[in-house]
């Protein structure tokens, strides 16, 4: 009897130990866990600090920015907080978009929005969700991201020569301002834009899961890289495509010039939308004229309508802007080509449009075909 109560104290204790043992087990590795979060926590982000007064967190795409020692989330941030009206490159209806100098070499462009409304907090969640995560040479890439309570930070890699828009009609404020560094867009440097940018929306429409519709397609959101290769950029608008959907219904948003018709009667979002967009752009590329010129609304008409006027009347040398003419009668195939895929992009039936990898094709083949 006495035998078995001592057994029985024993495997009690032997009981009790082996759950004390399991629990401080537990408890090391629940702490071990907490610990390599934290520590993974701090690489990515930096806490708030006195500099960014109201900030919460910031968030970096894992080692983009951290190409050099110099790069730290810290000094972007600080240096960010520093920068003032001279360092302005552009604006929008969005945000103002700031030129910030790291060290010599390493720059970036950094978009400002001031938050207060859903519409412009809603414009910070597209750009992250849409650019998250794509790497492609023909669409500008989003290293960073901060969010304060009265602003919200997008950091883009920098394009030195600015944006179609500026270089087409805005010659003196193309690229950073620096007038000797200005570029003139020959025909050769036109086709090529053109090309470059078809391929990036063609990797949105077709390339990327979900699918993305950009919304926004003109010649402001089409950058240039130091190579004067074209970047597709600004997805405040953009739109995920869930795979089985063919369209998303929503307000008619965009720029005016440039939106497709169907968007008025039907508030759809299609891809075939961006398609005609892109349209706009070529024949802008071409004719050198904006599509939201005033003199368009003051004649009554507007780009597409006026140039296809003129082509159809077999006129069309006279809509082709007038500093291509000389330098590049020899490319007269490869303008009227490109007239006849915007043409394409044009058709006011959506379904009769081609999609943007056929548009790629098309354009490719008027120099290699
Ligand atoms: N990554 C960048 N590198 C160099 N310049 C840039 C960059 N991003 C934007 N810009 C410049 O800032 C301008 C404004 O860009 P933003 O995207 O804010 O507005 P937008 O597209 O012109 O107009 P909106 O947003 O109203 O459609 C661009 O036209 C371009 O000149």
């Amino acid at each position: 009897m006495g035998g078995a109560h001592q057994i029985n104290t024993i495997a009690l204790y032997i009981t009790i130990c082996s759950i004390a043992f399991i629990i401080s087990k537990i408890t090391i590795a629940v702490l071990l866990y907490k610990r390599w979060r934290n520590k993974q926590h701090q690489q990515n982000s930096v806490h708030q600090d006195p500099h960014f007064s109201g900030g919460k967190v910031v968030m970096f795409k894992s080692g983009t920015l951290m190409q050099s020692p110099e790069v730290t989330p810290q000094v972007v941030l600080k240096k960010t907080m520093k920068l003032t009206n001279k360092d302005m490159i552009g604006s929008g209806g969005y945000g103002t978009v700031y030129k910030l100098s790291i060290t010599e070499s390493i720059s970036f462009a950094v978009k400002r929005l001031s938050r207060g409304s859903p519409d412009r907090d809603r414009t910070f969640e597209r750009e992250l969700e849409a650019m998250g995560d794509i790497k492609h040479r023909n669409i500008v890439t989003l290293h960073g991201y901060y969010s304060a309570s009265h602003y919200n930070l997008l950091i883009y890699e920098l394009m030195p020569n600015g944006s179609l828009d500026g270089l087409l009609h805005h010659p003196k404020e193309g690229g950073e301002g620096d007038e000797t560094k200005r570029v003139v867009l020959d025909w050769d440097s036109r086709y090529r834009i053109a090309v470059g940018a078809a391929r990036g929306i063609s990797y949105l429409h077709h390339d990327c899961i979900p699918h993305i519709i950009h919304r926004d397609i003109k010649s402001s959101n089409i950058l240039l890289d130091q190579n004067m290769e074209a970047r597709v950029s600004d997805f405040g608008l953009a739109t995920l495509m869930e795979p089985d959907k063919t369209h998303v219904s929503t307000f008619v948003a965009g720029t005016f010039g440039y939106l497709p018709p169907e968007y008025f009667d039907t508030g759809k979002a299609t891809a075939k939308g961006d398609v005609y967009s892109f349209g706009v752009v070529l024949l802008e590329l071409v004719t050198g004229r904006k599509p939201t010129d005033e003199a368009f609304y003051e004649e009554g008409t507007r780009l597409v309508t006026w140039v296809k006027g003129v082509v159809e009347d077999k006129r069309g040398e006279y809509v082709i802007d007038s500093s291509l003419k000389c330098s590049s009668c020899h490319n007269m195939d490869e303008i009227n080509g490109v007239f006849e895929v915007a043409f394409a992009c044009l058709e006011p039936d959506p379904s009769d449009r081609p999609t943007m990898a056929e548009v790629v094709k098309m354009l490719e083949l008027l120099r290699c075909g």
